[in-house]
């Protein structure tokens, strides 16, 4: 009898999107042995012979750290980020402030975005099971049939099946629209006022401009910008105004202006001439926050990263939530043993109020930091957070802790955070009412002596102001 032995084919798992949470995704999946294939639009951006621009960085902290981590990545992509150990404060008067992150050590990387793409499709290519094909865009799929139809770059077009579709195809998914052909479907789309524009800060006499270990931060409320340094000595600088003040300004002069009235220490550091230049190669770029739910359809199709949940970037957040993803879905293949039907649907039961947490949460972050976060209230804040971490480290944890250096579950930050509030008003209330009730309980006590005078006496001395 031969006996043959069962050759179970494993399944085909289609990543949708070649960013920077498919390349992840496609690394996970690969791990686990599938048939990997990833279908990308772009052309292979480690191909393209992109001139050395500008390089566009992110934040990257320990919710993405761990998610690297997982398939062997960490250390790799560590090794060429540029550790912020602080943030450092721009007065409009140029005065510095800096206010560390945390303990000793305690730090979050600027990486380079399009190298960290690079690297990620590289690891992903690494395994054998796994193909990248590029030039592929998905014009549409089917939920019933599972079909995909993509659109190649000499104009043919290609039919594609799998047993799992993973829709990692951004903010503007196509994977995601069939989601609306499905009841209960939620979907909430928000563009906020203000826009964004990235400026390059070259190095001045071969090194870094600005103190490079930090985070550089010029809060000036309705307006904002940032800059993270690059391994390159360059700092990429991003701009955040209300678009209708972006178009306000439409020549080199009134840029100069402009950054002479709110960041006048940055101008000698980005250049005249460059920052003129700069200022008007791309228009302002638009931030949407996206939120929706189910992440799934049926034991078929999963959507992560910004195709589910695009958030506004006032946390820093945005990809290491999407990496976070990858981490999470992962974890629960295991508890489901890669039960498709069990594992979406117990995805979508854990991850959508987490990520939505941190939706809101960055847009509450927006908000304040527009309406009343200039450079005094912003250190203001983040000491009276740091006093009272210390005073009561195991009670007041700040909210940026929790987000960026823990895994604590999103929604959970936010249920302390609100607990934490709670706590620190009504502790101000008590310290408050006890105040006033020591004041009054020691006045009665040890009332102050009076001088045994009469009234009229009194009158004459105030009218007569003979104090003595
Ligand atoms: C100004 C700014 C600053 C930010 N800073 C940070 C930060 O400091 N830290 C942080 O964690 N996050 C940050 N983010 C968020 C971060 O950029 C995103 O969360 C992250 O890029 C999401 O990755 P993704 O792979 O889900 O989506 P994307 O990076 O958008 O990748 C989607 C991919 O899918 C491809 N695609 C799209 N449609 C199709 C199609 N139909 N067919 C085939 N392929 C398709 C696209 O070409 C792209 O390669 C920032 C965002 C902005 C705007
Ligand atoms: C590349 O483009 C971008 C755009 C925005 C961000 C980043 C990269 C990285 N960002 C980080 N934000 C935090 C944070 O928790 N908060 C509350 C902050 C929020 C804002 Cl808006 C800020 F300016 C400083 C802090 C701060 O605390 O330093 C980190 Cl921690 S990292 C925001």
């Amino acid at each position: 009898l031969s006996t043959e032995k069962s050759s179970k084919k494993k399944k085909v798992v289609a990543v949708i999107g070649g960013g920077l949470v498919g390349a992840l995704n496609a690394c996970y999946f690969s791990k686990r042995g599938f048939e990997v294939e990833v279908f990308e639009y772009r052309e292979d951006i480690r191909q393209a012979k992109l001139a050395r621009g500008r390089s566009i960085n992110l934040a990257l902290s320990v919710r993405g750290r761990q998610a690297l981590g997982k398939v062997g990545m960490e250390e790799q992509i560590v090794s060429k980020g540029v550790p912020m150990y602080a943030r450092m404060i721009h007065n409009l008067n140029g005065k510095q402030y800096s206010l560390p992150y945390g303990k000793k050590g305690q730090c979050i990387l600027s990486v380079d975005r399009s190298n960290l793409n690079r690297e990620l499709l590289s690891a992903a290519e690494t395994y054998p099971n796994t193909k990248l094909n590029f030039s592929h865009k998905l014009l549409d799929w089917s939920p019933d049939s599972g079909t995909m139809t993509f659109l190649r770059d000499d104009g043919s077009k290609r039919e594609i099946q799998a047993d799992l579709i993973v829709g990692c195809d951004g903010a503007f998914s196509t994977i995601r629209k069939q989601f609306f052909r499905r009841t209960r479907f939620n979907y909430n789309q928000t563009y906020i006022p203000h826009g964004y524009l990235e400026l390059t800060m070259p190095p001045r006499n071969g090194d870094f401009a600005m103190e490079p270990s930090y985070l550089h931060i010029w809060p000036r409320n309705t307006f904002m910008m940032i800059a993270l340094p690059n391994l390159d000595k360059t700092f990429t600088c991003t701009l955040f105004m209300p678009f209708d003040v972006f178009e306000k300004i439409t020549t080199g002069d009134e840029v100069i202006k402009f950054f002479e009235e709110n960041f006048p220490d940055a101008i000698p550091l980005l250049g005249v001439d460059a920052l003129k230049r700069d200022y008007f190669r791309i228009p302002a770029q638009a931030m949407v926050s996206i939120k929706c739910s189910p992440y799934h359809l049926g034991d078929k199709c999963v959507i992560m990263g910004d195709a589910a949940h695009a958030i506004v970037p006032f946390y820093g957040q945005g990809m290491n939530a999407g990496f976070e993803d990858c981490l999470v879905f992962d974890e629960i293949m295991n508890q489901f043993s890669e039960d498709f039907g069990a594992v979406l649907e117990e995805y979508t039961r854990i991850r959508v109020p987490d990520d939505h947490a941190i939706a809101d949460l960055a847009m509450y972050n927006y908000i304040e930091m527009r309406a009343h976060v200039n450079s005094r209230w912003f250190i203001f804040r983040k000491y009276l957070d740091d006093m009272l971490h210390f005073v009561m480290p195991k009670t007041i944890v700040p909210l940026y802790t929790m987000v960026t250096f823990s895994r604590t579950r999103y929604h959970e930050v936010v249920k302390r955070w609100h607990w934490q509030d709670k706590a620190i008003t009504n502790g101000l209330w008590f310290c408050g009412i006890m105040g006033l009730a020591g004041g009054s309980y020691l006045l009665f006590k040890y009332p102050p002596k009076i001088p045994d005078i009469s009234v009229e006496q009194l009158q004459s001395r105030i009218m007569g102001l003979k104090w003595f």
